[in-house]
């Protein structure tokens, strides 16, 4: 038996042809939204992350507007893009590409963000709305994963997830996405810190490794008929490796590849964020206008 791929370049095939419609509707009301991109440096994962951004907002009709900087580039010069953009009405939303080099701050940049721009939903408002409840911009690879779980039908109410990584793009958020009444999930929360961590994966339906560490869940862990997302990249020798195990597919209901699994819903979801917050915008100044 092999596991069902969940397969995020069809899903996201999908979502494309409905924000291409969305995007002309937009259009013909006058609102263009523009995504903007902030790479500081020239590691080669980040600069690939960043092409395939622009080349999605291309294939929807999204406007997009990049700026790279070199590695030695200053906190006051970082600043002074942030502005720019936050300033920009052409730019409707961005994201700052992480992590950024060592000495610049992570945290500072993206605090430095106009909260209505942040399309990653990684500002601390967003992430404090998405706390309390209250309407938010959702992170990109929670709802991506959220996404994909729904596309495929794998049940999420009453479900025990397992999320492997405490980072802020994944592992911290995405626990609050997954426990909301609308999901109503489970979670446990693991890192480098948990006890046990093949005994704590083997009671998960839904196994999300969002770790970074190549092959870190393997089929011994997994229980039979599990979900598991392949959330986690590493740069190798032999190219882009996952955090499972290829073995895995030999136990589990349902595999993430990767490549080819969250990565593309994580851009897609970065577009949804910007053409959300335009239709936001043109709700409210049609309301204005009434
Ligand atoms: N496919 C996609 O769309 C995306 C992929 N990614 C990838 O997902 C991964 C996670 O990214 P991010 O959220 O930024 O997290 P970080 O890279 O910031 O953190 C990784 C987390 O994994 C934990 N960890 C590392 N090794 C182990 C281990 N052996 N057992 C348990 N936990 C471990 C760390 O624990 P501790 O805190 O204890 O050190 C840490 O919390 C990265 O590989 C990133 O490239 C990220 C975003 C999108
Ligand atoms: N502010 C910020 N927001 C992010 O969302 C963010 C970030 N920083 N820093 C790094 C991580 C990583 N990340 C990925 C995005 C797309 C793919 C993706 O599309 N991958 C393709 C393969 C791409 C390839 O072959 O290089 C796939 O999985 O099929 C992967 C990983 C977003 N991140």
């Amino acid at each position: 038996m092999t596991a069902t791929a969940l397969d995020g370049k069809a899903t996201r095939d999908e979502i494309f042809v409905d924000l291409t419609e969305r995007v002309r509707a937009l259009g013909e009301a006058g609102i263009a939204p523009g995504l903007g991109t902030v790479l500081v440096g020239d590691d080669p994962g980040s600069q690939a992350y960043v092409r395939g951004k622009h080349s999605d907002c291309a294939k929807v009709g999204i406007a997009s507007l990049r700026r790279d900087l070199p590695a030695d580039t200053t906190t006051e010069q970082l600043n002074a893009v942030i502005d720019e953009l936050n300033a920009d009405p052409a730019c409707t939303g961005y994201i700052v590409q992480l992590p950024l080099p060592a000495h610049l701050d992570d945290n500072a940049a993206l605090e430095r963000i106009a909260p209505e721009k942040d399309a990653d939903g990684l500002h601390p408002i967003n992430l404090g709305r998405l706390v309390l409840g209250t309407e938010s911009t959702l992170p990109c690879t929670p709802r991506g994963v959220v996404h994909l779980l729904r596309r495929y039908d794998v049940p999420l109410a009453g479900a025990r997830v397992v999320v492997v990584g405490r980072g802020v793009t994944i592992g911290r958020p995405i626990g609050l996405l997954l426990t909301r009444r609308s999901e109503n999930a489970t979670v446990t929360l693991c890192h480098t810190g948990t006890a046990d961590l093949a005994s704590e994966v083997s009671r998960a339906d839904i196994v999300v490794a969002a770790a970074g560490v190549p092959h870190l869940i393997t089929a011994d862990m997994v229980k039979p008929g599990a979900a598991v997302l392949d959330v986690g990249v590493s740069r190798t020798d032999a190219g882009l490796v996952g955090d499972v195990a290829p073995d895995v597919w030999e136990v589990a209901g349902h595999v993430s590849p990767n490549p080819g699994g969250v990565g593309p819903l994580t851009r897609a979801f970065l577009l949804v964020n910007v053409v959300e917050r335009a239709e936001k915008q043109l709700a409210a100044q049609r309301a204005q206008a009434r």
